[in-house]
């Protein structure tokens, strides 16, 4: 079994004295895919946000290859390489697409021209598109706009908060293989997604987060042989 790149141990985490993640103990292992998943509401994006020190972490500990980041401010946990692509994109609208791909690698400009390389290999239509503005592209060129941007990044873990969130069949289903393949060349990746049936095959492990605690944790195969557990809080 891989290494843990990222461990959550019972980290509590909420805003103006509110709790809203309790005592939540989970790990992304190395090259793995781990998915949290769970109804609206109930701290999916809140614990991306505490890993990437935007929302104080109360009580527990985040850690990174063994060592603590969770007292860190955020862009000390992006130099450490904890990157995260927010929900909604947050694109820089006036700026083109290779200027918003270049801001991804603020913090960490080494290796600048191989990165966007890649990025432009695994993302063609970014490359198309280099030179428009980031406010005229499409939901879908957007959403891959920010994956691009959280690459160039080059950190160890990258972070995607709901990418499918509203985009339509066809195109999730082009970010999802985008994501895939980033998997299969052994990414580390901590997904949240509201629709498991959209990444039980391919995700290595996935969490059910409800109302701030992890409710169960399994394979997506085993996921999906649960129907009462979908049924309840998946609402598929
Ligand atoms: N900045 C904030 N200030 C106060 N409360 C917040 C803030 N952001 C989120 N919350 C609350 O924290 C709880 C969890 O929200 P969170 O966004 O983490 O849920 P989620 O599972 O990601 O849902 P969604 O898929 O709708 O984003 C909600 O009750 C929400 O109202």
């Amino acid at each position: 079994m891989a290494e843990a790149a990222l461990e959550i141990v019972d980290a509590s985490a909420g805003y103006s004295g509110r709790i809203v993640l309790d005592a939540i103990k989970l790990s992304a292992r190395k090259g793995e895919l781990t998915a949290i998943v769970g109804p609206n509401g109930h701290g999916k994006s809140t614990l991306l946000k505490a890993i990437s020190g935007l929302v104080p972490v109360t009580s527990g500990e985040i850690r990174l290859d063994g060592s603590r980041i969770d007292r860190l401010r955020p862009d000390q946990i992006v130099e450490r390489g904890v990157i995260q692509v927010p929900q909604g994109d947050l694109l820089f609208p006036a700026m083109t697409v290779h200027e918003n791909l270049l801001m991804g690698a603020y913090a960490n400009s080494d290796g600048l021209a191989e990165r966007i390389d890649f990025v432009f290999a695994l993302l063609p239509k970014l490359k198309e598109r280099r030179n428009q503005t980031a406010g005229t592209l499409s939901g879908g060129e957007r959403r891959m706009c920010g994956i691009g941007r959280g690459l160039m990044a080059g950190g160890e873990v990258l972070m995607l908060d709901e990418p499918s969130l509203g985009l339509a069949p066809i195109v999730i289903e082009q970010i999802y293989e985008v994501i895939f393949n980033l998997r299969r060349e052994g990414r580390t990746i901590l997904l949240v997604e509201e629709n498991a049936e959209r990444i039980a095959e391919h995700a290595d492990m996935i969490h059910l987060l409800d109302n701030g605690r992890i409710a169960w944790s399994g394979l997506g195969a085993e996921l999906m042989a649960r129907p009462e557990i979908v049924e309840t809080y998946l609402g598929v």
